[in-house]
């Protein structure tokens, strides 16, 4: 592979003499395969080799055929570069994360930091989780969907609409769009369009998101910035850049040497490094900031009679009937919208009002069912939720094959007769529903979801995850 000039000058002055050759040789490479798992639903099989930075990541000896594994589609594990999970090193080592908090992810399609988010934060947190772009917004609703932890609402707004709600997170995630120098190994066609002046349009544009966010974040709240690309102005300079136009403290992590992560120190900021010469990932930077004072706005998590809420709760006969659905019940509000009902973390009720009230809300929490008269037909989000009772729904386990089948909305029949709803599992993991009608089968896996591609003759199981 060619690389442009400049980049390759400036790797040279980055790295020096001794370790440019082996950067060089290491982009040449295959790129390792990683997955982070979701441990709400499924673990990891013993023989993966961990990612040294993140608990629930792991590296795959080849890459299968995700396609033709339903755990992907039961939102088990999610593909994801490794050295993005770096994240939760941050999360970790700078957030109480006990506590109930206020995140945001602003740039979030396809959705690998929001569910590693999802992971990280506890129930009582709360995850805006934003993609400008629409129809990558509906990618990312559907990852988060699928990964089911029930506390997330996805946004599509651009950074400036963010300026409408103050001081509001305590957390925020900024995995800014970039020149891409990092992915050149996975995708050759970002060297084609890769040049000075882009770095200098994607370093304008980071900060202009930057900008627009800032004022989103409370006093003393945490911002977690990404690229994946290895120069100073889309990186360390804009940080710097930042922190003094609005007064911030760059946080310093704890690094394990044998991780390979390369820590710099530019214009007062801490950042960190990765080289896929140095480790078992791809290009990626990332540095943290707190933004300067004391956070004394008081949040209210009750719900008072005289506010007027954009949320609406669902009809007594709604309720009632979904409240067997859940777990744990009790600790949800039930909203609705049209015939939509859906399920949010009561405490969460003023938060998610108020992102209602400012930003366009695509997704939220878990979608459980569409009234349709006087009956309720369950939705693929509470399928997939990692709270729904098992119990209330008949459930029936499909092998390889027949879970293929029905991830391509092909119609199966499982020999059995009844006229009911059957929740669908392959090895456990729920993949959606099906209406039992007599012996017929109709299968209500959502059309936008479903596998395109044709089945091979002989299908091999893929074993990443175990029950
Ligand atoms: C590096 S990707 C995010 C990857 C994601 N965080 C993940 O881990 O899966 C950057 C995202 O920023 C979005 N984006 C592009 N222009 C933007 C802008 N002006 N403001 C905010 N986001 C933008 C892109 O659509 C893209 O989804």
């Amino acid at each position: 592979m060619q690389f442009p000039v400049s980049f390759t000058d400036r790797m040279q002055r980055l790295l020096g003499p001794q370790e440019y050759p082996q950067f060089l040789e290491a982009l040449q490479a295959t790129p390792p395969v990683s997955v982070r798992i979701n441990k709400a639903k499924a673990m990891a099989v013993a023989t993966l080799q961990p990612v040294p930075w993140a608990e629930t990541g792991h590296y795959l000896p080849e890459r299968p055929l995700f396609t033709l594994d339903p755990a992907i589609h039961a939102g088990a594990y999610y593909v994801q570069e490794a050295s993005s999970m770096f994240i939760e090193q941050a999360l970790k080592q700078a957030v109480h994360l006990e506590e109930p908090l206020q995140v945001l992810d602003l740039c979030g399609a396809p959705g690998g930091k929001s569910t590693h988010l999802a992971s990280l934060i506890s129930e009582d947190s709360l995850l805006v989780s934003n993609e400008v772009i629409r129809s990558r917004a509906s990618i990312l609703a559907e990852n988060v969907a699928k990964w089911g932890s029930g506390n997330v609402l996805v946004t599509c707004n651009d950074p400036r609409d963010f300026g409408r709600l103050k001081n509001f997170f305590d957390v925020m995630v900024v995995d800014a769009p970039c020149s891409g120098e990092g992915m050149f190994r996975k995708d050759p066609q970002a060297v084609g369009e890769w040049s000075e002046e882009n770095v200098k349009l994607c370093a304008q544009r980071q900060q202009r998101i930057l900008m627009d966010v800032w004022d989103s974040l409370k006093p003393g709240g945490l911002l977690i910035y990404s690229t994946c690309t290895w120069n100073e102005q889309e990186n360390e300079e804009n940080i710097a850049w930042l922190s003094e136009q609005e007064g911030a403290e760059s946080i310093k992590l704890q690094l394990q040497p044998e991780w390979g992560v390369v820590p710099t120190q530019l214009s007062g900021v801490e950042g960190y490094r990765f080289y896929p010469h140095r480790v078992q990932g791809e290009g990626f930077f990332m540095a943290v900031v707190r933004k300067a004072g004391i956070d004394e706005s008081f949040t209210n998590h009750s719900k008072s009679k005289k506010k007027k809420y954009k949320l609406s709760e669902a009809g007594k006969k709604e309720k009632s009937l979904v409240q067997d659905w859940f777990l744990q019940p009790e600790k949800y509000s039930f909203l609705q919208y049209g015939d939509v009902v859906s399920a949010l973390p009561e405490h969460l009720f003023e938060a998610a009002d108020e992102v209602y009230q400012n930003l366009y809300v695509v997704y939220a929490g878990t979608e459980v069912a569409e009234v349709k008269g006087k009956k309720l037909k369950p939705l693929q989000g509470l399928a997939l939720s990692q709270h729904i009772n098992k119990e209330a729904f008949s459930t029936a386990d499909l092998d390889l094959e027949q879970a293929l089948r029905y991830l391509r909305k092909e119609d199966i029949s499982l020999g059995t007769n009844g006229n009911d709803w059957v929740l669908l599992q392959y090895k456990g993991l729920p993949l959606g529903w099906a209406k039992q009608i007599g012996n017929r089968m109709n299968n209500y896996y959502p059309k936008e979801w479903r596998i395109r591609m044709e089945l091979p003759q002989e299908l091999l199981e893929t074993t990443i995850v175990s029950e």
